[in-house]
C-alpha cells in the first residue's frame, strides 16, 4: 500500500520528478527500492519454477497438478532418427505405416506385435508415466524392442516432437491409444485424465490434421461411454450423454472433438469402445489383475454388488479379440481427405462397440480364478461405490462384425487361464512382488 501511495503522488510530467534530500525521505526510498527488489526476485523465482518443472511446453496445466509423473527422454540425432526409420519401414512398399501412441501399454504393446508380425511399419510412442508399475511397461518395451519396434519415449502433449516424427516418417495410420485409463482413478487425479485424453488428443489431432498426407486415425474410446444407459446390450446408436465418471466424460469428450477434426480438416477417424479389456501383459489396477495377485497373497478382496445385492457383471474382452479389431478397423480406415490443413471432401468418421457379448458377473470371474490358482478367495462383499463404476456393460456388436467381420471367439475361462499362466510365469507364485 505505501509503495502504491508513493507511485500516487509522484508528478504525472517526466522531467519533473524530484528526489526530496532529506534524511528521511532517503531511508524511505531505500526501503522501498529494496521492497521492490525482493519481491521481484520472489516473482522471477515463480516464474522460473513453474516453466522448470511444466511437463510440456505446449501443455498449459501445471505439473504440480500431477503425481502421477511423466518422463520425457531426450531425443534427436542421425541415430535416433535411423532406428525411428528402421522401425517404421513397412516389409513392402505399399505397406501401412503405423504409429501406435501408448504403445508400451497393454492393449499398445499387443497391437504393435501384430502390426510388425504382418510386416507393417510400427513406431512406438509412450511417456513410460507411474500410474502402475513402470517396470512392467519397460519389460513389454523389451518385448517390442526385440521384434523390431522402437519406441520412442515422450508425452503426446509434446506437439515439437509428434512434428518432427512425421517429418522423419509419412504414417499412413495412426494407433492413438495412449490415454489416462481407469474409471475409479479419475476421483483420485481428475486433471490427468484432461491432460492425456482432452489435451493429448487435441495435440495429435492437431499435428495430424496439418501433416502432408494426413494419416488416418484409429483410436480408443470406451464402453464407459454408455455410462447410466439401462437399455442392453449397448448398441453404438444409444445415448452417450450420461457419463458415471469423470474417465467416461472425457472418452465421450473424445468421441466429439473426433467429429469436430472430421468436420473442419477431413481427417478419417475411427473410434473402437472397448469393453473390460484383459489378458496377459495386462494392466495391474484392474480387478482381475490385483484379484490375482491378492488371492495368491492370502489377502481379501473386495467384491462389489449393486443395491438390493443386484449382481455387477462385465463384458470381459480378451486381448487377442481386441486386436483383431484393432487391425480389422485400421484395414478397413478410409484415406483422410484434407491437404494442408485444408479438407477437401467428406471423410469416413465411426464408431464401433469391441467387446465379447456375453457378460459375467464379478463373483464368476473369482471363481474363475480360485479354479485357477487352485486358491480360495477371501471374499469382502462391498456396496459398488459411488465412484464412477457401472452396475453392467453388455456390447452389441453387429456393426463391427458387418464392416470388418469382428468376431470374438475367446471365453472369460479360456482367456483367464492364458492370463493366470502368464501371470505365474512373470512373477512367480506370489513370490515376486506386483506393484
Ligand atoms: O470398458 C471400459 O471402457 C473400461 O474397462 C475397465 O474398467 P472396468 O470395467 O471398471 O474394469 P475393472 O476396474 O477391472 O473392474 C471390473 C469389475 O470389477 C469390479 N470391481 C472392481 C474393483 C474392486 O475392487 N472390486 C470389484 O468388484 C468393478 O465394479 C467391475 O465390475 C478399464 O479399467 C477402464 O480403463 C476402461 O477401459
Amino acid at each position: 500500500m505505501s509503495q502504491m501511495k508513493h507511485i500516487d503522488n509522484t508528478p504525472s510530467t517526466p522531467g519533473k520528478f524530484k528526489i526530496e534530500k532529506s534524511p528521511y525521505n532517503r531511508l524511505r526510498l531505500q526501503f522501498s527500492l529494496a521492497k521492490i527488489i525482493f519481491w521481484s526476485l520472489v516473482f522471477v523465482g515463480l516464474i522460473f519454477v513453474f516453466f522448470y518443472r511444466s511437463p510440456s511446453s505446449s501443455s498449459h496445466v501445471s505439473s504440480d497438478l500431477f503425481r502421477r509423473s511423466l518422463r520425457t527422454s531426450s531425443y534427436g540425432g542421425p541415430a535416433w532418427e535411423k532406428k525411428i526409420k528402421a522401425s517404421a519401414k513397412p516389409r513392402s512398399s505399399n505397406g501401412m505405416c503405423v504409429l501406435v501412441t501408448g504403445a508400451a501399454g497393454f492393449v499398445g504393446t499387443h497391437v504393435s506385435a501384430a502390426l510388425k508380425r504382418r510386416g507393417n511399419g510400427v513406431l512406438g510412442l509412450d511417456n513410460f508415466n507411474d500410474y502402475y508399475d513402470p517396470s512392467l511397461k519397460r519389460a513389454r518395451q523389451e518385448l517390442l524392442e526385440r521384434s523390431g519396434v522402437y519406441i520412442v519415449e515422450a508425452d503426446i502433449n509434446d506437439v515439437t516432437l509428434l512434428k518432427k516424427l512425421f517429418e522423419i516418417v509419412a504414417f499412413t495410420h495412426v494407433m492413438h491409444l495412449a490415454a489416462q485409463a481407469g474409471v475409479r482413478y479419475a476421483m483420485e487425479n481428475p486433471s490427468s485424465y484432461v491432460h492425456s485424453n482432452i489435451a493429448g488428443l487435441v495435440n495429435m489431432l492437431e499435428v495430424c490434421k496439418s501433416v502432408n498426407p494426413q494419416p488416418s486415425i484409429v483410436w480408443a474410446s470406451s464402453s464407459s461411454v454408455y455410462g447410466l444407459n439401462t437399455k442392453v446390450p449397448f448398441s453404438e446408436r444409444d445415448r452417450t450423454d450420461q457419463p458415471a465418471s469423470l474417465y467416461a466424460a472425457t472418452k465421450k469428450a473424445g468421441e466429439e472433438i473426433a467429429h469436430t477434426y472430421n468436420h473442419i480438416y477431413g481427417l478419417s477417424i475411427t473410434g473402437l469402445r472397448f469393453f473390460t479389456v484383459y489378458g496377459p501383459w495386462g494392466r495391474p489396477d484392474m480387478a482381475y489383475f490385483f484379484f490375482t495377485r491378492d488371492i495368491l497373497k492370502g489377502k481379501s478382496i473386495p467384491i462389489f454388488e449393486a443395491a438390493n445385492h443386484g449382481t455387477v457383471a462385465r463384458d470381459f474382452t480378451y486381448i487377442d479379440d481386441i486386436v483383431k479389431g484393432c487391425l480389422g478397423a485400421l484395414d478397413t480406415a478410409k484415406k483422410s481427405t484434407g491437404s494442408g490443413g485444408k479438407k477437401k471432401g467428406p471423410a469416413q468418421l465411426r464408431v464401433f462397440n469391441l467387446g465379447n457379448t456375453s457378460p459375467v458377473p464379478v463373483s464368476d470371474l473369482v471363481s474363475i480364478l480360485e479354479k485357477l490358482l487352485k486358491v480360495k478367495a477371501k471374499r469382502l462383499i462391498m456396496k459398488l461405490p459411488r465412484n464412477g463404476d457401472v452396475q453392467f456393460t453388455h456390447a452389441n456388436i453387429s456393426l463391427a462384425q458387418k464392416e470388418f467381420g469382428y468376431k470374438p471367439t475367446t471365453d472369460l475361462q479360456t482367456g483367464l487361464k492364458k492370463f493366470v499362466q502368464w501371470y505365474l510365469s512373470y512373477y512367480g507364485n506370489g513370490k515376486k512382488s506386483v506393484q
